[in-house]
């Protein structure tokens, strides 16, 4: 964690503004891996090392930039990883019959089908013909239906990896006004549910939320996941409030913008995650924990408790 406080030049003013400290998901996504690699050896020891397969069908730029992110911090934490790539031409029939031949395939503990598919391919079939139990981006119903009735399962990575990094800095949801922006199946939802777990207050806004700011101004915490550049302004922010960016937008200029006016929003914010270097690599590293969550399940070996990573 770094203390903007600490970047003051010699002989500043003392602060007296809330300073706001960086919540580095870079330095604590590292910490994960390294934990995660540590019992990924255990596992291979005694078996064989997790197996990971990522599915990724056409040729979209974006995608194979995270498919590669995943692959190489996969392959540093000792996993068994491929990547299967199929052409945006692809069927319906072909995608899924490359899943369930997955799901039988005895080295294989984790599935992951990148998104979005490419037009004309049914997500959610797809989806739905992984295994729950090599499911690692916990997307099927199984897992969905899991989290929201409180039963143990593999959790959605980018909610588990805002979770992960408010439990390693001392942030406590519990009784919090927590404001998601954002209700997707990939982050709004499965964050809200994980948030309510932890005995947060969650309203979720979206696009036909009449007054997003007067929401924020009254949270404790946001959590930003709706693809908008800076659509969270500086006024919004509560003095002391959290603020977990999960924004992922590529500007004009070809650099990573957020859903949050970062330079505003730390101003005021007890907590802020940046972007790039905040959600994005906690949510690599909550795959490769979910992955050897599955791993370690299929093997029979018991390494509960010592996997990084939220439970509800
Ligand atoms: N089935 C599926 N599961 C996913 O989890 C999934 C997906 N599909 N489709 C796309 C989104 C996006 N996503 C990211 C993961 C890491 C970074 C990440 O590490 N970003 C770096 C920067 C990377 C860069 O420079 O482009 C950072 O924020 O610091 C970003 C985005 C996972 N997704």
């Amino acid at each position: 964690m770094t203390d903007l406080a600490d970047k003051k030049s010699p002989g500043a003013e003392p602060q007296t503004m809330t300073t706001g400290a960086i919540l580095d998901g870079k330095a604590t996504a590292a910490e994960v891996r390294g934990e995660v690699a540590a019992l990924s050896a255990d596992l291979a020891r005694s078996g064989r090392a997790p197996g990971l397969t990522v599915v990724l069908v056409g040729d979209d730029p974006a995608s194979q930039v995270y498919v590669g992110a995943k692959d190489r911090a996969a392959t540093a934490a000792g996993f068994e990883v491929h990547t299967v790539r199929l052409p945006a031409t692809a069927s319906q029939e072909e995608v899924m019959g490359t899943v369930r031949s997955l799901n039988e395939d005895d080295r294989v503990d984790g599935i992951l089908v990148q998104l979005p598919l490419p037009k004309g391919l049914d997500s959610d079939a797809v989806i739905e013909s992984i295994d729950p139990t090599k499911d690692v981006d916990g997307l099927t119903s199984s897992s969905v239906a899991k989290l929201v009735s409180g039963r143990e399962g593999l959790l959605p990575c980018t909610p588990a990896g805002c979770i992960e990094i408010l439990d390693r800095h001392g942030v406590d949801l519990s009784g919090k006004d927590v404001v998601v922006i954002g209700r997707s199946m990939l982050v709004g939802k499965p964050f809200a549910q994980l948030a309510l777990a932890r005995n947060a207050t969650v309203t979720i806004c979206h696009s036909r939320t009449r007054d997003l700011a007067a929401h924020c101004r009254s949270a404790d915490v946001i959590v930003a996941a709706v693809g908008v550049p800076k659509l969270v302004q500086g006024g919004w922010v509560k003095p002391g409030a959290v603020v977990l960016d999960v924004g992922i937008n590529r500007g004009d200029d070809g650099k990573l913008v957020g859903d949050v006016d970062f330079a505003a929003a730390s101003a005021v914010a007890s907590h802020i995650t940046p972007v790039p270097g905040g959600i994005g690599p906690m949510t690599i590293a909550m795959l490769l924990a979910n992955t050897l969550r599955a791993s370690a399940a299929r093997q029979g070996v018991h390494l509960e408790g010592r996997i990084p990573g939220p439970t509800l």
